[in-house]
């Protein structure tokens, strides 16, 4: 697997820097920062990791904050992104399945850290289906 990008703003810090422990020596990560629990705006750290994504430097990227919400809302702001925002690792799993969603938004106010890790492990475990979801994808950019 290529580089993955993973970003976080203050509420999600604490959860990206144990996920990036977590995956250490399987997954090389460009980290996009924040790097302190000290108070900051996602769109700073979500628009450098989403172009990674866009540009092909990084194959996926993983989006942590408080509710989620913030930094999906951002990423999806690039017109070749599909970031999914995912509380449970079925959610992830279908994102790539039928969405090819090629970033996560974990939303660390509201899931325990190791439910986390499940999630991003279904995320980068699973293929997309292609097929007539391709069909469905490719009709996105407007
Ligand atoms: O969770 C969020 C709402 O979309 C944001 O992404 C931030 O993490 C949250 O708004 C931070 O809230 P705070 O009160 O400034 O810590």
């Amino acid at each position: 697997m290529k580089k993955i990008s993973i970003a976080a703003d203050h509420a999600g810090y604490r959860y990206k820097e144990i996920i990036k422990q977590h995956f250490s020596g399987r997954i090389e990560f460009e980290d996009f920062g924040t790097h302190s629990e000290d108070s900051v705006d996602y769109p700073d750290f979500v628009h450098p990791s989403a172009d990674s994504v866009e540009n092909g430097s990084n194959e996926l990227g993983i989006l942590i904050c408080g509710s989620g919400n913030g930094v999906q809302i951002a990423a999806n702001k690039h017109r070749n992104v599909r970031c999914a925002l995912c509380w449970m690792p079925e959610l992830a799993e279908l994102a790539r399945k039928h969405n090819d969603a090629n970033m996560i938004a974990i939303p660390a106010r509201f899931i325990a850290a190791e439910l986390a890790i499940e999630i991003i492990e279904k995320f980068l475990a699973t293929p997309f289906e292609g097929g007539r979801h391709q069909l469905r994808v490719n009709k996105i950019p407007c």
